[in-house]
C-alpha cells in the first residue's frame, strides 16, 4: 500500500540492520569505561535508537528530545522549536546525540550549541544517514551509517508530512507525492 509512493528503495531492511550492528560494536568500544547518556531525537530516530542501544555493551543511559523544524515541507523552515526537552541533566555527561538524518545540519548545530552551553562533558553525533548536499552549516556527525543523494526519504523513522515513518526501509519518495 504505502510502497506505491516509494520510487527506488534505497536501502533495504538488512543493510538498515547489518551496519548497525557494526555501529553498536564501535561504540561499545569508544565508551567501555563511561556511562554515556545517549539522546534520541524525536521522532524521526526513535527506530534508530531502539535497534542501536541493542547493539551496545556498554553502561548507558537514554532520554529523548522532541526538536522539529520541516512541519510539512520538504525544506527545513531555519528555525528549531524544542517540543520536548530532556528530562536528564547534561552537565558533565557523555552525551551521544543519536539523529536520523543530517540534511542542512541546523536541528544538530542548535542542539550541540545548547548541550556545550549546559556544560556536557563531551558529545558526539550518530546519524544513521548524512545527505551532505544539503548542509547549510559545517556539521559532520562522529559515526555515521550510510550517505544518501539530494533527495527526499522516508522510512525507517523518516516521515514526509507525518507518513511512512512505519516502512521498515529507507526509499526515495515520488516527487508526484509531494508536488502537485
Ligand atoms: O539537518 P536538518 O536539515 O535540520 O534535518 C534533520 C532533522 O529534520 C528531521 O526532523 P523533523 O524536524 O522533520 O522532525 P521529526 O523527526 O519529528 O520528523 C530529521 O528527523 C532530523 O531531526
Ligand atoms: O530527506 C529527508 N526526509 C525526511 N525528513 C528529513 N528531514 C531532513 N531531511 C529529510
Ligand atoms: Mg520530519
Amino acid at each position: 500500500m504505502l510502497q506505491k509512493d516509494i520510487e527506488e528503495v534505497l536501502i533495504s531492511e538488512e543493510q538498515l540492520q547489518e551496519k548497525i550492528k557494526g555501529l553498536g560494536e564501535q561504540i561499545s568500544a569508544d565508551y567501555q569505561d563511561k556511562f554515556p547518556l545517549l539522546v534520541g531525537v524525536l521522532k524521526g530516530a526513535m527506530p534508530f535508537m531502539a535497534d542501536l542501544m541493542k547493539r551496545i555493551d556498554a553502561y548507558l543511559e537514554i532520554d529523548f528530545m522532541d526538536v522539529t523544524s520541516y512541519g510539512n515541507a520538504t525544506v527545513s523552515s531555519g528555525e528549531v522549536k524544542i517540543v520536548k526537552d530532556l528530562n536528564t541533566s547534561v552537565e558533565g555527561r557523555d552525551i551521544i546525540i543519536v539523529e536520523d538524518i543530517i540534511d542542512s545540519g541546523l536541528t544538530l548545530s542548535y542542539l550541540v550549541d545548547l548541550f556545550k552551553y549546559r556544560k556536557a562533558k563531551s558529545i558526539k553525533i550518530i546519524t544513521l544517514l548524512d545527505k551532505p548536499s544539503g548542509r547549510k552549516v559545517e556539521l559532520n556527525a562522529d559515526y555515521v551509517g550510510f550517505d544518501v543523494p539530494d533527495a527526499f526519504v522516508v522510512g525507517y523513522g523518516l516521515d514526509y508530512a507525518e507518513r511512512y515513518r512505519n516502512l521498515p526501509y529507507i526509499g526515495v519518495l515520488k516527487k508526484s507525492v509531494y508536488s502537485f
